[in-house]
């Protein structure tokens, strides 16, 4: 989908690059919970390769992949001080990780102004790490929805997961990577859902259609479930959470399907001008809609019966969402909360424009946006603890 929400890192960054998996609709059927200790590796791999397994349970694997990987690091009692102004090799230049960061630091503050702010509350080495994991989201998008895009090739996205993996060893390209690196070596990050991100990209170069919500939601998955995955590891757990790791990272997933499933609905029209219909195909027949009708525009009763649907949809991802908010630690809550909150409007807006997002944009005006914050922060200061007397009405 083309880029609206953020401008973009500059095509010369992308080109730099250019130049030379696997994976969860959070139907609670499928979760089953486990001690919060208790994710051991052995769950991780799942040894049968099932060609039938639903979208949500290959994504499933990542999360106990990666909820292992968080309950490892908090076994072993990482010791290992975030601070370390480490001294970073470049293609033979030296440059701190200072500098690096803070480059992150400045792309983010220019291309998502709200949310840079919410990093701001968090502690330095979190905020520098979410910053390097949002530049290298946001460079990846920008490949196949840049300027450059149409210049694209597979083999590019391959050079791209190439220049992962070396990162991923402590063998960084660019500035930007350097800062990643040093972010991977600190947090409990698994490298999958990076390369799962790419395979997303990969997967709209050559994908104009979804036939059901299964192959929706790994695409959603794909492009934004992992962003979550990507950025917990970081926030990290609220220490007197009672939740399992893995609910939790359940609980993200569905904040980035949401969060997509959003994006799609806004950009219904943008994305059919380009050719391209982000909607499951046998709830559009069921809903005697065909692709025509998605390129015609017109709004119709039928049309509104359809976006209804797709809209309940995106706000059961978002409430599965917000159960999770509360157990990530303090002073990650709010930016998460102010961002579940504002993109969750947009669906809002969809309504109040009479489901015209054909020709009209869903927007959540400055106003709106400016109330949230404070809404968002006076609900992240509820403790997990709280909460949980709270809903037993002990509170
Ligand atoms: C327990 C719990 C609820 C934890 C929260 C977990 C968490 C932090 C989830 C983050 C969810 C999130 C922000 C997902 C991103 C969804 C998204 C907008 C994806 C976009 C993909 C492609 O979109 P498309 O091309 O269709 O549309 P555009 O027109 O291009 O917009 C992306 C553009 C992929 C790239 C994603 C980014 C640049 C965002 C990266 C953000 C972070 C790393 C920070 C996440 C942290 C916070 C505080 C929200
Ligand atoms: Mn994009």
């Amino acid at each position: 989908m083309a880029t609206q929400m953020m401008r973009v890192v500059s095509p010369a960054e992308v080109s730099v690059v250019v130049g030379h998996s696997r994976l969860s609709p959070m139907g609670s059927s499928r979760r089953k919970s486990v001690g919060k200790c208790s994710v051991a590796p052995s769950l991780v791999a799942n040894p049968v390769k099932d060609v039938a397994m639903s979208s949500e349970q290959k994504v499933y694997d990542v999360i106990l992949k990666q909820a292992a990987l968080v309950e490892q690091q908090l076994r072993s009692k990482s010791n290992v001080s975030l601070d370390v102004n480490l001294e970073l090799v470049i293609q033979g230049a030296p440059y701190l990780s200072k500098d690096a960061y803070d480059r992150c630091g400045q792309v983010c503050a220019e291309y998502a102004k709200t949310f840079y702010l919410g990093t701001l509350l968090m502690t330095p080495e979190r905020r520098k790490a979410i910053w390097a994991i949002y530049v290298w989201c946001r460079r990846t998008d920008e490949l196949v929805d840049g300027p450059n895009a149409s210049y694209i090739t597979p083999s590019a996205l391959d050079r791209w997961e190439a220049k992962l993996e070396d990162l991923f060893a402590g063998r960084p390209y660019d500035m930007f990577d350097a800062a990643l690196s040093d972010t991977v070596s600190k947090f409990p990050v698994d490298i999958q859902p990076f390369k799962d991100m790419i395979k997303g990209m990969r997967m709209d170069l050559k994908k104009s259609r979804y036939k059901n919500f299964d192959e929706l939601y790994l695409y959603c998955y794909y492009v934004a479930g992992t962003v979550a995955l990507m950025s917990v590891p970081v926030m990290g757990i609220a220490p007197d959470s009672q939740a399992t790791t893995e609910s939790v990272y359940d609980a993200a997933l569905a904040l980035g399907i949401a969060n997509q499933l959003t994006n799609i609905l806004r950009d219904v029209g943008e994305d059919a001008r380009r050719g391209r219909i982000y909607l499951p195909q046998d709830e559009l027949a069921q809903s005697g809609l065909s692709d025509e009708d998605v390129f015609n525009g017109k709004v119709t009763d039928k049309w509104r019966n359809f976006m209804k649907s797709q809209i309940r949809r995106a706000r059961e991802f978002f409430l599965e969402a917000e159960k999770g908010v509360t157990e990530l630690s303090l002073a990650s809550r709010w930016p998460v909360l102010a961002s579940l909150l504002l993109y969750r409007e947009i669906l809002d807006e969809i309504e109040a424009n009479d489901y015209n997002n054909f020709t009209k944009r869903a927007y959540v005006g400055k106003a709106k946006k400016i109330m949230a914050l404070p809404v968002a922060f006076g609900r992240s200061l509820v403790s997990p603890l709280r909460r949980k007397q709270g809903s037993q009405g002990n509170a």
